[in-house]
């Protein structure tokens, strides 16, 4: 079977970890400068449940409750990826402010979406409980994932969990599309 093709964007508010988290799912690497994103692109090659996925990964720029939703992002993208940090409460906010504008946009009630609670290395820092983060991941029916970009810690779960979600939407038969431990048997190639 030839690879399936995936088109994921990463959205959330500014310094979240988008691009960490992008960086270290598909370059294996960890950089702790930080350097605003306007847009970059990243494909990867990788095999999940048993299927073969070639990924277009779109680091968007970091948003706030202001932003204009970019439409570009409403549009032949498969799945999204939501991100706040679990130290920052108005990057909470904010992704929840983009979950609503992304429904608006795209005119569709279920979309395949992963929320991500990103530094969750930061235990000292912590002002966001998990809790809080299903919470709201349970609201909106998507998968609720902590991760830290840093230490490499579920960052294969939270894009092995898109690509169930986005087979779910599909119709496919591979079933739930990640929870805590979906990302184990996702396989880079
Ligand atoms: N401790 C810790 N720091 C992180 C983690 N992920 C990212 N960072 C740091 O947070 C800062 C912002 O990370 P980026 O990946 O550039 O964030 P971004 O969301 O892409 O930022 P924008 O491009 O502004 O939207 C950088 O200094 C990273 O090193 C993480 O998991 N743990």
């Amino acid at each position: 079977m030839p690879p399936k093709q995936r088109r994921i964007a990463i959205l959330g508010f500014r310094s979240v970890g988008k691009s960490s988290l992008t960086i270290q799912f598909v370059e294996n690497q960890f950089v702790d400068s930080y350097e605003p994103t306007i847009e970059n692109t990243f494909t990867k090659t990788v095999k999940s449940r048993g299927q073969e996925y070639q990924v277009t990964l779109v680091d968007t720029a970091g948003q706030d409750e202001y932003s204009i939703f970019p439409t570009q992002y409403s549009m032949d993208i498969h799945g999204y990826v939501l991100v706040y940090s679990i130290v920052d409460p108005r990057s909470l906010e904010v992704v929840q402010i983009i979950y609503d504008k992304l429904l608006d946009m795209t005119g569709k009630v279920n979309v395949p979406m992963v929320l991500v609670g990103n530094k969750k290395d930061l235990h000292a820092e912590r002002k966001i409980s998990q809790d809080q983060g299903r919470k709201l991941a349970d609201s909106w029916k998507a998968v609720f994932l902590e991760a830290s970009a840093k230490h490499n810690d579920s960052v294969t779960d939270v894009f092995n969990a898109i690509l169930g979600q986005i087979e779910k939407a599909d119709g496919g038969a591979q079933g739930q599309g990640g929870g805590e431990n979906g990302g184990k048997n996702c396989i880079v190639m």
